[in-house]
């Protein structure tokens, strides 16, 4: 594995990893999502994790096995999603679905602390939905709140990236993408099936304390090169370039396909 330090913001660090394999970087985000785990529970009581769909899933295999299956305490967890698809939670295309069948249904969380979307509601009901949830959860202390951005701050946030450089269902040149007051919004018509959706606003994304940005695969290197090469005053950010933690650590968890258009990696 290489290891080098990222382009970095004030007030938040920011790591490249580049994995030889899709098992050595699933070995090490185990590894990572672990100690974050441990660490959080004995500072608060709680560990928020956030989700995305998509490949992100995959690479979480190892944690569902020894020795994490038995060391990490499972209920201290609560899991979030960035993004989810309004549809049925038993469709194919649900990425609570995607998580129940990849990991939820493998680790022992308690049901009552999976916050999947309200599947009974429109687009704009369950943002709401998801928002109001949130708030509550803000109230009981389970979710911790940013005092430098009045945000919530989740513990850690596992994203993924598409080969547009979207992340969350922020997509390149939506208004989405510019929104400042919501933690949790809707979109009927996202660009990459199916169309309707929810997904947490930036503000809420870079608030967190912790982000795991899992991008692997050469259909990916033009974002990965574009968010990581040094100018960041582009009027056509992409969103994966807009994702910039106020006060926390981001680490990408890279292999060489995805990394390959970059210069000195
Ligand atoms: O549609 C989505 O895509 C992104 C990226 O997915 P990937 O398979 O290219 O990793 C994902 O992060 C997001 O949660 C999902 O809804």
């Amino acid at each position: 594995m290489a290891t080098a330090p990222a382009a970095s913001d004030a007030g938040s660090k920011s790591k490249l990893l580049v994995f030889d394999s899709k098992e050595d970087l699933a070995v090490s985000l185990a590894k990572y999502t672990a100690e974050l785990s441990q660490k959080f529970a004995a500072e608060r009581g709680a560990f928020t994790a956030v989700l995305s769909g998509g490949s992100l899933i995959d690479a979480l295999s190892k944690l569902t096995e020894p020795p994490y299956l038995e060391s990490v305490d499972w209920s201290k967890w609560h899991v979030f999603w960035v993004d989810e698809r309004v549809v049925p939670k038993d469709h194919e295309d649900s990425n609570y679905k995607l998580a129940f069948d990849g990991f939820l249904s493998k680790v022992p969380i308690p049901p009552g602390q999976v916050y999947a979307i309200n599947d009974a509601l429109s687009a704009e009901g369950a943002a709401d939905d998801y928002e109001a949830c949130l708030k509550q959860l803000v109230k009981n202390g389970v979710i911790a709140m940013s005092t430098a951005t009045g945000f919530p701050r989740f513990d850690l946030q596992l994203l993924g990236m598409g080969p547009d450089g979207h992340i969350a269902s922020l997509f390149p040149g939506h208004p989405l993408v510019n929104e400042k007051e919501r933690w949790v919004t809707y979109i009927k018509d996202s660009p990459k099936p199916p169309p309707e959706r929810i997904t947490f606003t930036f503000p809420v994304i870079n608030s967190s304390a912790y982000i795991a940005m899992v991008v692997t695969g050469a259909g990916k290197a033009g974002p990965v090169q574009k968010a990581l090469s040094d100018k960041q005053t582009s009027s056509d950010l992409l969103p994966i370039e807009m994702a910039v933690l106020q006060d926390g650590e981001f680490t990408w968890f890279t292999d060489k396909p995805a990394v390959s258009l970059l210069q000195n990696k």
